[in-house]
């Protein structure tokens, strides 16, 4: 059977150079079967505090699963997720429901309730935690929406109203509506026309610095890849191939990583990388 052909030894595994402790999300040995497909294949993948970790892969090859299951949406065939230590795919659902609290999640559409305003879909997790008082919830939202560069008069507009920019400000102000130290990103800047990405990955970087955030993202936008990524994860031949900063990615020897990144389109983002890296070593200018 497929699953029991030796597969290659993973090329690269580079962890974070600085100390940042235990993993905050640690995928252990996993597999995911549907009926005979098997997606993934003994997969193993830390993610640590502080970084933006990105997990690229052609199609098919179970990004989306991965992050669900992360996200204790779907469970693994075998194998574990560790999310906080806590192992998500045992967690019962009040257990799961507590975890949700400590992560954000921007879904690719933007996935704002359509019947809602703005100011509810931010308040939404807010008032389902049935603790908080109106006026409390009603500062925060505006708290959110001033962070990620929604003024308040939008706050009463409904998603139809909503430019594309505007309407992935909004969905991530509600993925922050609970101070998460996890943010969960699925193509953020699909859709977007190229100022608005850049607007928005530049927003990502600002409050993931101020924030002090752990970013897992699926991207297949090679900008906003190389201009967000800590380290990149590589998904092929079900299972991590590579994982590293992506100056080393990038280098290695394996089909996919040359189709994805040394294309012509990934050469182009490759030379703005190594110009922002020349750029940061000669440091400010006068
Ligand atoms: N519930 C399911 N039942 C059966 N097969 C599934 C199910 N969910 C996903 N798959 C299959 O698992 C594989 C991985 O799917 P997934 O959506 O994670 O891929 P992906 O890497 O995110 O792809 P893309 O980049 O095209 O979005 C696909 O072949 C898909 O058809």
């Amino acid at each position: 059977m497929a699953e029991n052909k030796p597969r290659p030894p993973q090329q690269l595994n580079r962890k974070p150079e600085e100390d940042v402790g235990p993993p905050v999300v640690e995928i252990r040995n996993l597999w995911t079967k549907f009926g005979r497909t098997v997606v993934h294949q003994d997969l193993s993948l830390e993610i640590y505090s502080g970084e933006i970790l990105s997990i690229v892969g052609g199609s098919g090859t179970g990004k989306t699963v991965l992050l669900r299951q992360m996200l204790g949406l779907e469970r693994p065939s075998r194998g574990c997720v560790r999310v906080f230590g806590e192992d998500i795919s045992e967690a019962g659902p009040e257990q799961l429901q507590r975890m949700r609290n400590h992560w954000g999640m921007l879904f690719q559409q933007g996935a704002l309730y359509s019947a809602l305003t703005v100011f509810d879909n931010i308040a939404l997790p807010m008032r389902e935690l049935r603790a908080l008082p109106e006026d409390v919830i009603r500062d925060a939202v505006l708290l959110k929406m001033d962070m990620v560069g929604l003024g308040a008069e939008h706050a009463n507009k409904m998603p139809a109203d909503l430019s594309g920019g505007m309407t992935k400000r909004a969905a991530l102000a509600r993925a922050l509506a609970l101070e998460p130290r996890l943010l969960f990103l699925d193509e953020p800047t699909a859709g977007l026309d190229p100022d608005a990405s850049d607007a928005f990955v530049t927003l990502i970087l600002a409050l993931h610095r101020e924030l002090k955030l752990t970013v897992v993202m699926v991207t297949h936008d090679l900008d906003t890849l190389f201009a967000l990524s800590s380290r990149i994860a590589v998904l092929a031949d079900k299972h991590v191939l590579a994982v590293g900063p992506s100056c080393d990615v990038v280098r290695v020897d394996h089909p996919f990583i040359k189709h994805f990144f040394l294309g012509g389109r990934g050469r182009r983002a490759l030379e703005v990388l190594d110009e922002r890296n020349e750029a940061a070593q000669e440091g400010p200018k006068e």
